[in-house]
């Protein structure tokens, strides 16, 4: 009989941006199910303790925390080579950093434009390129990229962060056929809202007051939920998916309007 494989005990994982929220609970999943990951972000004195959470905890993988911002290349360059120096190889890499402010189109400067695609969509090309390169001469692993509801449904005044998280839709579609032979499979998340510090932060209010509930059209989903998804995507169960957006945003209520893609009024 067949028994699913949603495991990846043993395997190494990076993923970025997991001092908080999403890539926090992406970090602590995969190693609560005996993965070893690479954790980084731009503070040492931030994602340190979640590697040492981790680290306490006898029955997880380990854990390697890296400062590193993902926008700067050289910076990448030096979480991959600690990663294969401290767990010999790379066999899964989330591209969770990432964020943006909200403003109209007219109101983004150049340089307002370009954070907000370097730290999403090139900081992806960064991370790709790299641990892909390891990958591919190895035997091969799994990316998973991380878009937004946003990539895929227009909203008002996310169109740098739109732009960047639908390209990252497509990057994920492209390196699907390069890389099929090199045995590398990715696969890309699209998360509708979900209750983190940095979107308490982008909107301005308390992180445990999110949007009323009643005013989005659907419940905002927890880091886990995007977390569990990510172990799906990395383990041998989803061997036969590659190219893929998943979009994990819950169900939308009766009688609500489909707001502007993210369920906000
Ligand atoms: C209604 C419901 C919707 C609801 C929308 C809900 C969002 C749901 C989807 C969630 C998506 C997420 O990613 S959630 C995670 C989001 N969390 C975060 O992003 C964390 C908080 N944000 C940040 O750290 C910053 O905003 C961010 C820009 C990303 C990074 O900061 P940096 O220090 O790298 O950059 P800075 O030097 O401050 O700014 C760089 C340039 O950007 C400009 N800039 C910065 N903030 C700006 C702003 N608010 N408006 C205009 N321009 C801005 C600056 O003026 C600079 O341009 P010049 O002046 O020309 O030099
Ligand atoms: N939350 C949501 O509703 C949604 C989120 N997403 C996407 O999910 C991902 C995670 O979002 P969320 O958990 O909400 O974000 P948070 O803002 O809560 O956390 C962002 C994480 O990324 C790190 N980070 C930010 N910039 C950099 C950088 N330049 N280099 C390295 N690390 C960095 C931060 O650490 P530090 O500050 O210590 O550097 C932090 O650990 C993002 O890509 C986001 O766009 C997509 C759709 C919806």
């Amino acid at each position: 009989m067949h028994e699913s494989d949603y495991g990846v005990a043993e395997k190494t994982a990076i993923v970025t941006g997991a001092s908080q929220g999403i890539g926090r609970a992406i970090a602590e999943t995969l190693a609560a199910s005996g993965a070893n990951v690479a954790i980084c972000s731009r503070s040492m004195d931030r994602i340190g303790p979640v590697a040492e959470g981790i680290n306490d905890d006898e029955d997880t993988g380990e854990a390697l925390a890296v400062e590193c911002n993902v926008r700067e290349r050289e910076q990448v360059q030096q979480l991959i080579d600690e990663t294969v120096e401290t767990f010999g190889d790379i066999d899964i890499l989330v591209t969770n950093a990432g964020g943006e402010f909200v403003a109209p189109f007219e109101d983004i400067s150049a340089n307002g434009w370009e954070t907000i695609l370097d730290l999403n969509l090139t900081s992806t090309v960064h991370c790709a390129q790299l641990a892909g390169e390891v990958m591919r001469e190895g035997d091969g692993g799994v990316i998973i990229t991380l878009s937004s509801v946003n990539g895929q449904h227009a909203a008002p005044g996310e169109s740098h962060y739109g732009a960047a998280k639908a390209a990252i839709i497509r990057l994920t579609e492209t390196l699907a056929v390069e890389w099929a032979d090199d045995g590398v499979r990715i696969n890309c998340v699209a998360p509708g809202l979900i209750q983190t510090p940095g979107v308490a932060e982008t909107l301005g209010i308390d992180s445990e007051s999110m949007p009323p509930r009643e005013k989005t059209d659907r419940r905002i989903g927890h880091p886990e939920e995007i977390a569990d998804v990510v172990q799906f995507l990395s383990s041998p169960a989803a061997s036969f998916m590659t190219g893929e957006t998943v979009t994990v945003k819950g169900v939308p209520r009766a009688g609500n309007s489909m707001s502007q893609g993210l369920g906000l009024e």
